[in-house]
């Protein structure tokens, strides 16, 4: 299973959690989060990875020429489109970037908004459901309800995010069966800076888990 640690902005970090064994790190490029990191601070955590990680950045109604940017002066491998983007503007990332991983975020609100991913699964690689929250686009710490998700069975694959944290996570994915797993602030100290105990302790229960599963 893919696990995504969202909202790094330190390099020391970033390389601990990729050796805790994440498989892939968030950087967030909207700039109005507390988490905002640009394209060089992006840059200079990845130059510290193994090739093996993801680097996705998560951006909300950007412009194609802003990701593109971002993208080309960063090294990221994925893009995170956590706004309101449609599927014509996925193909235009895509178009723009075609060798680079589109995740389509959804801020899941009503059972509607299952249809709505529904659609997008031609026009990007990778689906991701996370809280709705009011003000906030993103890092909410707020949890999906995970009875209502048991039925979600997209033909790609797809992230559980929200609210995630070493303590529930286990209970999560014994309701929910996703592709990859999201954190962010449930492995944190406060926004963007991550809590390496936390992070050792998410690890500990994913293993643990799978001992018990076979
Ligand atoms: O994390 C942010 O600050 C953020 C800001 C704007 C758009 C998206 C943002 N985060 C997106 C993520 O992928 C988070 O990991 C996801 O929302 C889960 O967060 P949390 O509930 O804190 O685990």
């Amino acid at each position: 299973m893919r696990v995504k640690i969202c909202g790094i902005t330190q390099p020391e970090q970033g390389k601990a959690i990729a050796s805790s064994g994440a498989t892939a790190l968030g950087f967030i490029c909207v700039p109005s989060s507390p988490r905002y990191v640009n394209a060089a601070q992006i840059r200079a955590v990845i130059t510290q990875l193994p090739e093996n990680i993801d680097n996705i950045g998560v951006f909300a109604n950007s412009t194609v020429d802003e990701i593109t940017q971002t993208v080309t002066d960063s090294g990221l491998t994925g893009v995170q489109l956590h706004g309101d983007e449609s599927t014509e503007f996925c193909y235009q990332v895509r178009q723009s970037l075609p060798n680079i991983e589109i995740i389509k975020a959804f801020r899941i609100r009503s059972l509607e908004d299952f249809d709505k991913a529904a659609t997008y699964t031609t026009s990007v690689n990778t689906l991701l459901l996370d809280a709705y929250h009011p003000q906030q686009l993103g890092g909410t710490g707020k949890t999906l309800d995970w009875n209502m998700l048991q039925q979600f069975s997209p033909s790609c694959p797809w992230f559980l995010a929200g609210g995630l944290t070493p303590d529930n996570i286990v209970e999560a994915l014994n309701q929910v069966k996703p592709s990859g797993i999201d954190l962010s602030s449930g492995v944190e100290r406060a926004p963007g800076d991550k809590d390496l105990h936390k992070v050792a302790q998410l690890f500990a229960r994913l293993r643990g888990k799978t001992q018990l599963d076979g």
